[in-house]
């Protein structure tokens, strides 16, 4: 279990980006309010554009807000940090360093490796990468690297995994075990995981709530409570129940896909 249970705020947060070569400018989020909790799986939906990567890139602490605040426990987020863990589509690895050393990185740089070596060795296990530690990224397929990615982030334990569409690339049989291997470490740690996904199915089958969001601006339309415990049965009543809500949103809010 996580030690610290946290809660994010964003708080009247606008974020716009002037364009280069232009003076036009797009207004990415809109007066965005939300309060999420360590234990919650927070699923964003939305059409390209509306704003879902900008989310997560405001709450990693890799862009600041042009208005309003983002806030952990009421201290305001101003810069990355190890406790805000982040998961991109692309598996970002170092290609010069073993998949070994990949997972360690980021404790190595902390000074935090020697005595959490058998740390390295238990992620290696869950991934089912033990045989592979002394390979190099450019050796494994997309499913074994995005497998690393996540790990990688997950030594940190973070108090708050941001999950950027990270299962996007995948085959769809991997893509489910990776959803369940996703969701197992979630549920074993009750941390705060937010993960932006184009797929309705998926932000169900994860999701304990489901934000739907619309773009020009980018805004929430809705926020939906998953009641259905874990895990789910994507054929069930209320699973269809739920998916088909969260697409009527998507149409009748005016999402275009
Ligand atoms: N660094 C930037 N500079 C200029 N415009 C940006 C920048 N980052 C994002 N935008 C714009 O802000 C808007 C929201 O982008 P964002 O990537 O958050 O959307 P998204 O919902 O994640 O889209 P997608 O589903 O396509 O990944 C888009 O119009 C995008 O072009």
């Amino acid at each position: 279990m996580v030690e610290k249970k946290v809660t994010l705020k964003l708080d009247h947060v606008s974020k716009s980006f002037a364009k280069i070569e232009t003076d036009e400018v797009t207004h990415a989020l809109n007066e965005i309010n939300l309060t999420m909790k360590s234990g919650e799986f927070i699923s964003l939906v939305g059409p390209s554009g509306c704003g879902k990567s900008t989310i997560l890139r405001l709450v990693a602490g890799l862009i600041m807000p042009t208005t309003g605040k983002l806030t952990v426990d009421d201290n305001e987020i101003q810069g990355p940090s190890p406790e805000r863990g982040m998961v991109f589509q692309k598996p970002t690895l170092f290609p010069w360093l073993t998949v070994k050393d990949n997972i360690a990185f980021s404790l190595k740089m902390q000074g935090k490796l020697k005595g959490n070596e058998d740390k390295v060795e238990k992620m290696l296990d869950v991934i089912g990468l033990g045989s592979f530690r002394d390979d190099y990224p450019g050796q494994l397929s997309g499913g074994m690297a995005q497998r690393v990615a996540l790990v990688r982030s997950l030594i940190n334990e973070p108090d708050i995994l941001l999950l950027d569409e990270p299962l996007g690339a995948l085959d769809a049989f991997t893509r489910m075990n990776m959803q369940d291997e996703i969701l197992r470490i979630w549920q074993e740690k009750e941390q705060l995981a937010i993960m932006v996904t184009h797929d309705v199915d998926e932000a169900v089958y994860m999701g304990s709530r489901v934000i739907v969001m619309d773009s020009n601006p980018g805004r929430v339309v809705s926020d939906i409570t998953i009641k259905e415990k874990y895990p789910r049965d994507r054929s069930s009543a209320m699973f269809v129940e739920y998916r088909n809500e969260i697409l009527n949103k998507l149409h009748y809010g005016g999402i275009r896909s």
